[in-house]
């Protein structure tokens, strides 16, 4: 499948105020977004999402690495790589805000050398709930709607790339809700979406693929089912009987965290294979503490992301 994002070994650092280390926002940041696929980037406030975006983008001239768009170099061929793309920014700065939102969708598209008619922008506008803002100021708009305008302004330029940095910031919940449908259906359309999101529902709903960035790195990199079929064979709930005495014990063993109630301890554990419940069981039996019941835990994609982003 052909690569349409390629980010590979990215460095990014930023100068520190008053000092003379440097801020390692992105350190040596790899991986690619295929043809027609949801790629979410994940990460902590911080973590360099929104640098790694901006870096593709051509907003930041990367320290050091490389970033390709269908192959075009964003440094060495940049009006080629950049016009593959349209993007969604974080605080909406990719709109002019004296500008009407049709007459923002329009110049931008026109940037790209496409002519925007006027019934498709409608259509765009209507699919976001905004058409009767059409004519509005892009600056007398709500925050919300300045973000469902800049998404339109991405939609209006029709490129095979979107990039879309918190697109759900700000949104109210039915907006939210409708926005998956729109990305389901650009994705039906065969585009490619590079989202970076803090939305865990929207992840849930619409990614194909998800890298996990923490502290500048890309941690973690998979395919959204598989890293939910791996979580689902390793997270247990674990329903014990203890003593003060037992309880002393499990914490010996390493365990800090759980519920109780009077006697009836429950344990969640996340075991590094499905192998090593076994061994758990031995130890707790060999502890004397007694197991009332072991059950497979759903996961969902917020426990994934603390698991892999915990200090
Ligand atoms: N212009 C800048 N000057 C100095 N430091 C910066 C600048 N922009 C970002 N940083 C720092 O780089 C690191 C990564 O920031 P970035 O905005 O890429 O993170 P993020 O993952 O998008 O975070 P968030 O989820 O909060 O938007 C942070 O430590 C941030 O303080």
């Amino acid at each position: 499948m052909m690569r349409m994002i390629e980010v590979m070994d990215l460095v990014k650092l930023y100068p520190k105020r008053n000092s003379k280390e440097k801020i390692v926002a992105v350190d040596h940041a790899s991986f690619n977004v295929k043809n027609g696929e949801i790629f979410a980037l994940l990460g902590p406030n911080g973590a360099g999402k929104t640098t790694t975006i901006k870096s593709i983008c051509g907003l930041i001239i990367p320290d050091s690495g490389e970033v390709r768009i269908k192959g075009f170099s964003v440094l060495k061929e940049r009006s080629k790589a950049l016009s593959q793309i349209s993007a969604v920014l974080e605080g909406n700065r990719n709109l002019y805000w004296r500008m009407s939102v049709l007459e923002n969708m329009r110049y931008f598209a026109g940037i790209r050398g496409k002519k925007l008619n006027k019934s498709h922008a409608l259509e765009i506008l209507e699919s976001l709930g905004l058409k009767d803002k059409a004519n509005q100021l892009v600056h007398s708009l709500s925050r919300g709607m300045q973000q469902k305008a800049a998404i339109a302004v991405c939609l209006a330029c029709d490129t095979d790339v979107l990039l879309l940095d918190e697109p759900t910031l700000g949104l109210d919940v039915h907006s939210a809700v409708e926005f998956r449908s729109i990305l389901k259906s650009l994705k039906e359309k065969g585009k490619t979406i590079l989202l970076s999101t803090h939305d865990m529902n929207l992840v849930e709903a619409v990614a194909d693929r998800i890298a996990i960035m923490n502290k500048g790195r890309i941690v973690v990199c998979e395919k959204k089912q598989r890293l939910i079929d791996v979580f689902t064979a390793r997270a247990y709930k674990l329903r014990l009987v203890c003593d003060e005495e037992s309880k002393k014990r499990l914490k010996e063993l390493g365990f800090n965290g759980w519920n109780e109630d009077g006697n009836l301890v429950e344990l969640q554990v996340n075991l590094t294979s499905s192998q090593k419940l076994y061994e758990l069981i031995d130890t707790l039996r060999s502890n004397n503490i007694e197991i009332e019941s072991i059950e497979k835990e759903m996961v969902n994609f917020e426990k994934i992301f603390i698991s892999y982003t915990r200090e």
